[in-house]
């Protein structure tokens, strides 16, 4: 089971997503079915790569390919509508794009977000890539579940515009999706370590999004802005068109003054039809008698007939008539009015023109919907809805088609004694049309450069190790050689000296004496330490082994300082070659070494002398003396030497008894 997950994790985990997309698809809003379908394609997408990466790529490597290819054109689709200027593609060219999908929901309300869009890109063409495994992959993976994360803190805590919201399926499928990628990516022989390049790409990519989230709620509070500047236009106009009709129901009021009584049914007719006519808004204009008091006449006639001659009963409406009568403007609040529907009373006072008598009011019944009706241009253009609200109820409201916003921005406006709310809510077209593409194109450029900052720190670091290993290489490689060269010298010098002394030996001797200047003197002297064998047996191995050694060092020093070579011979012989000596010279040295040894004061075995050491030596001038010839006569003159009593040196003179100088002639 274990084995099955490492091998295929990655497919199994894709495959967990479906279930997740077709619930979905059953269970969400609408509005998220193409949020759904777009993840259902990636996942298919994936799924056919995986498979065809896996088991068939010849076969099924071209199907992978075009259904990658179809999940990408409506991504790009997507991501184009975010960052295209509205020249080249406006909202309106992408919404009939987007006009066929299924449930008529208007292309706004079922995009994803551009966050999301992303994500679905890169979990998308993540498996194209060569190196997956390596080291471009584990940015894009890492960038993706950012950027979902940063999708969910935007839905949860900031207003989105017009946004699809993540269902919790959508997000699971999405997880899943993002989970078998990283199983695709984890393997563990992975190339280097790339965590230092990832942490600072990553750091920049959260500076990033913070800089995006700062734009984009910034370009959703200027959007925000169209709407308030939108109501504050309206209540303006509303308030100034309520003066101007207020100041008209007081010239009519006083227009009556003169006319010495009450006025004419007809004179009443003919001036409130211009006064109606003129603001549509106004229903009824009535004239109320003082006794009674009685609806005497109202305009218009026709739908007012059956109130004329009624007295005017009304609680809500007694104390602003009262006021009236009293001689003071008033207005009732919204209230019903007799003849059906509801709406605001205005009273203004008639009086007479001589004396100040009230004889009567006049009674404006305004219908508040009309009112704002009038005012209310957003009808032709859907870009925001206007309503006015008075207590629960709605008085008015524009009609728009296009799904609205959750921006609404309200004005509190007084007419009469009522406190109407007017409130406008745009459209999610118009705010659609209004944001800025800027921080989208900011996104998605500091994506792309966070990517490079990763690739070239990752390459870098990769150089970097690729670099260390071959200076690895080479450090180790030139101490092997290093480590030859010494085993080399030492093999070269241990043909060339004895081990005990340090001495050259005889081979290295030979040679020696063969590159010397034949036309020039040698002497050749043997030496050999006496009774070495009483002292081995006597003070042990190591004893001898040590005289060897002070023997050697001090007959070398000797034979150096008068620029010969010492070598040893073989057991406790040793030879020296002095060139360039006279023979009576050399036989001062012979002298002078076998002192030298003399003066060691090495006690013997008998402990009644010093060690001594014979010498035998010979001197010649002629260059065809082969050493040989000259060791054996050395050699004879040091038995010579031994047998007359050891501690001496014997010179060879005796070999043909002439001295060399003669012998040479
Ligand atoms: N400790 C030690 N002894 C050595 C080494 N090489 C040779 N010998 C000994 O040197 C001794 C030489 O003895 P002999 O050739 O009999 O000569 P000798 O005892 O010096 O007597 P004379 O030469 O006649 O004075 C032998 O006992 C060897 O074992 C060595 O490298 N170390």
């Amino acid at each position: 089971m274990r084995a099955l997950f490492t091998r295929h994790g990655d497919l199994l985990l894709t495959l967990l997503a479906l279930p997740c997309v077709v619930t979905g698809w059953w269970l969400t809003h609408a509005l998220e079915h193409l949020l759904l379908a777009m993840v259902g394609m990636v996942m298919l997408s994936r799924l056919a790569m995986n498979v065809a990466g896996k088991w068939h790529p010849h076969l099924l490597k071209p199907f992978a390919l075009t259904v990658t290819a179809a999940t990408l054109i409506p991504l790009l689709a997507l991501l184009g509508s975010f960052v295209l200027p509205d020249s080249v593609m406006n909202y309106g060219q992408w919404a009939r794009l987007f006009d066929h999908w299924p449930g008529q929901v208007p292309f706004y309300s079922l995009r994803p977000s551009i966050l999301i869009t992303l994500v679905l890109l890169l979990l998308l063409l993540l498996p194209l890539f060569p190196s997956r495994p390596g080291g471009i992959a584990p940015i894009a993976l890492a960038m993706a579940a950012i950027l979902t994360g940063m999708h969910l803190i935007e839905q949860h805590w900031f207003i989105s515009l017009h946004e699809v919201s993540l269902s919790t399926l959508t997000l699971l499928a999405i997880g899943l999706l993002l989970t078998a990628e990283a199983a695709a990516q984890w393997s563990p022989h992975r190339p280097g370590a790339t965590g230092i390049a990832l942490a600072a790409s990553m750091a920049v990519l959260l500076v990033l999004l913070v800089l995006w989230h700062y734009h984009n709620s910034q370009n959703i509070r200027e959007v925000n802005q169209v709407a308030r500047t939108r109501i504050d236009t309206l209540s303006e106009r509303l308030g100034q068109e309520i003066n101007v009709s207020d100041q008209a129901m007081q010239r009519f009021a006083i227009s009556w003054d003169s006319a010495g009584g009450p006025p004419s049914s007809r004179a009443w007719t003919h001036r409130a039809r211009r006064l109606v006519e003129h603001f549509g808004y106004m229903k009824t204009i009535a004239y109320i008698s003082r006794q009674g008091p009685r609806i005497m006449h109202a305009y218009p006639r026709r739908t007012n007939q059956p109130l004329l001659g009624h007295h005017v009963l009304s609680n809500d409406d007694d104390d602003a008539l009262a006021g009236a009568l009293r001689g003071k403007a008033s207005a009732t609040g919204m209230v019903n009015l007799t003849n059906g529907g509801r709406g605001v009373i205005l009273y203004q006072p008639v009086r007479d023109l001589d004396s100040t008598a009230i004889h009567g009011a006049a009674a404006f019944v305004v219908d508040p919907a009309r009112l704002f009706a009038t005012l209310d241009d957003a009808r032709d253009n859907h870009d925001f809805r206007i309503r006015v609200m008075q207590g629960g109820d709605t008085l008015y409201s524009s009609d728009t088609r296009d799904t609205l916003s959750m921006l609404e921005h309200c004005n509190i406006l007084q007419l009469g004694q009522s406190n109407f709310t007017i409130c406008a809510e745009a459209s999610y077209a118009r705010l659609f049309d209004e944001r800025s593409k800027l921080p989208a194109i900011v996104l998605i450029t500091g994506l792309i450069f966070t990517w490079m900052i990763y690739l070239l720190m990752y390459f870098h670091h990769r150089l970097r190790r690729r670099h260390s290993g071959i200076k690895d290489a080479n450090y180790r490689l030139r101490g092997e050689v290093e480590k030859r060269i010494a085993l080399h010298q030492e093999v070269e010098w241990l043909a060339q000296h004895d081990e005990l002394t340090g001495l050259p030996n005889r081979r290295y001797f030979s040679q020696w004496v063969d590159a010397l200047d034949a036309s020039r003197p040698r002497t050749v002297i043997l030496l050999d330490i006496d009774h070495f064998k009483q002292i081995n047996d006597q003070l042990g191995h190591p004893t001898g082994d040590d005289y060897l050694k002070r023997v050697a060092h001090r007959l070398q020093a000797l034979v150096t300082a008068n620029g010969g070579l010492l070598a040893r011979f073989g057991g406790e012989e040793f030879i020296a070659c002095l060139p360039g000596v006279t023979p009576g010279k050399a036989a001062e040295i012979g002298e002078q070494l076998r002192h030298g040894i003399e003066r060691l004061a090495l006690p013997r075995h008998d402990a009644r002398a010093p060690v001594t050491i014979s010498a035998g030596l010979i001197t010649t001038r002629r260059a065809s003396d082969a050493l040989s010839d000259l060791i054996q006569t050395a050699d004879q003159a040091l038995y010579r030497a031994k047998l007359a009593g050891r501690n001496r040196v014997e010179v060879a003179g005796a070999l043909d008894a002439r001295p060399p100088e003669t012998q040479e002639d």
